[in-house]
């Protein structure tokens, strides 16, 4: 993620001269580095303790007991979706359930197919690898990565030129675990060496108020259910989100009352964070503002839109338009960006009668796409 998009929005519709704001996102579903330790302390440990993707879960609860049961490591395992669904804590999820250690690395980290061999190189059998973001990496890494996953071999190159040789080296059986928020950009040879790929879908509300119930009690939070399913209901069906709201709350509970975690605390911190009752942020609203009030329900190009909350296109398209289009706010159609009746209805407008009625057309991947500029 730029550091445009973690470090800070100005997200409200602004006249031209107003002072940039420079604010972290309460509601951005990536994680800070400074949110490491406590996401740690979170994650559930073992498949049973996972609330929420009945499907995945219960797929891939079968393909690591069959494997326990044949003693030979799984099939490697591709987890996609979007960022903060949990595909991390699956992945050391994995490694618990197999007893087995994990290793983990990320495509970034790997840009040189040496960089991978190192890694393979020292596993030990059934051990597990899990590679972050495994779209980011390099495509010699990738190919050295294809051979390894299917016959557990690399061929290490030693010299350059006419007179390098590569020197085969067989690697004890491992699993992969792979994780991506974008599975559209793995090469095909890339997705088809993993046998099990689980999707991984916004949660549920009520699977967040498990999760929310669970972290409370990690986190030592007096909370009762009206407070953690305000909480819940506001999160943009992320954990990793909701987690981040809870404790949000917990610190207005703590400065404004006795630390009790209630409606009215999760009320007056959400509002105080810019988080509205739909889980919409200032830069999500701003983006709406500007279509309906600006743009008359659009259809509006994404630079004009963008400029017009005085964002970059990048920031409008992959920030805040892929929960708008999902929530139905918004559809992105050939023409550019349309408000829905949903918009309107949530800043209490009435959508002029001529309003274009706008067909939605469905994201590509799990991530945004580009239609027009
Ligand atoms: N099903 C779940 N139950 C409880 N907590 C969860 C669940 N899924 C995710 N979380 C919590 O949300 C946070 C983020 O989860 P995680 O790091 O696994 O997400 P991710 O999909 O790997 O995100 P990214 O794509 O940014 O790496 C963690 O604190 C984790 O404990």
């Amino acid at each position: 993620m730029s550091a445009d998009r973690r470090d800070g929005f100005r997200s409200e519709i602004r006249e031209a001269g107003d002072p940039p704001e420079a604010t972290a996102r309460v509601v951005d579903a990536a994680g800070t580095e400074d949110e490491r330790v406590v996401e740690a302390a979170l994650r559930p440990r073992r498949l049973a303790e996972f609330p929420g993707q009945p499907r995945v879960r219960d797929q891939l609860g079968l393909v690591l007991e069959a494997a326990r049961r044949r003693g030979t490591p799984p099939d490697h395992v591709l987890l996609s979706g979007p960022p903060g669904l949990g595909k991390t804590t699956l992945a050391m999820i994995v490694a618990a359930e197999l007893e087995r250690p994990i290793r983990v690395t990320s495509g970034p980290a790997i840009q040189h197919a040496g960089d991978l061999a190192a890694v393979l190189s020292s596993l030990d059998e059934g051990e597990v690898l899990f590679l972050d973001e495994i779209h980011r990496m390099s495509r010699s890494a990738e190919e050295m990565l294809y051979l390894a996953m299917e016959d557990f071999r690399v061929d290490v190159v030693v010299g350059k030129g006419p007179g390098a040789t590569a020197i085969p080296l067989e690697l004890p059986p491992f699993t992969v675990v792979g994780a991506t928020t974008r599975a559209g950009l793995l090469p095909a040879p890339l997705r088809d060496r993993f046998g099990f790929t689980g999707h991984l879908d916004f949660y549920e509300t009520t699977d967040l108020v498990t999760i929310l119930h669970r972290s409370a009690g990690l986190l030592g939070v007096d909370a009762d259910e009206p407070g953690i399913t305000e909480v819940a209901g506001r999160s943009r069906g992320t954990p990793r989100i909701a987690n981040r709201l809870l404790r949000r709350v917990r610190d207005w509970a703590q400065v404004h009352g006795e630390g009790h975690v209630d409606h009215h605390a999760a009320r007056e911190a959400l509002a105080l964070f810019d988080v509205d009752d739909a889980g919409l942020d200032r830069l999500d609203r701003a983006v709406l503002q500007a279509l309906c009030r600006r743009f008359g329900g659009g259809p509006v190009g994404l630079s004009t839109l963008a400029v017009s909350v005085g964002e970059e296109a990048d920031t409008v398209e992959t920030v805040a338009e892929p929960y708008l289009v999902r929530e139905g706010y918004m559809s992105r159609t050939p023409r550019g960006r349309a408000a829905t009746a949903r918009a309107w209805q949530h800043l209490g407008l009435t959508p002029p009668v001529d309003a274009p009625q706008q067909a939605a057309l469905p994201l590509a991947d799990d991530g945004p796409g580009r239609l027009e500029g």
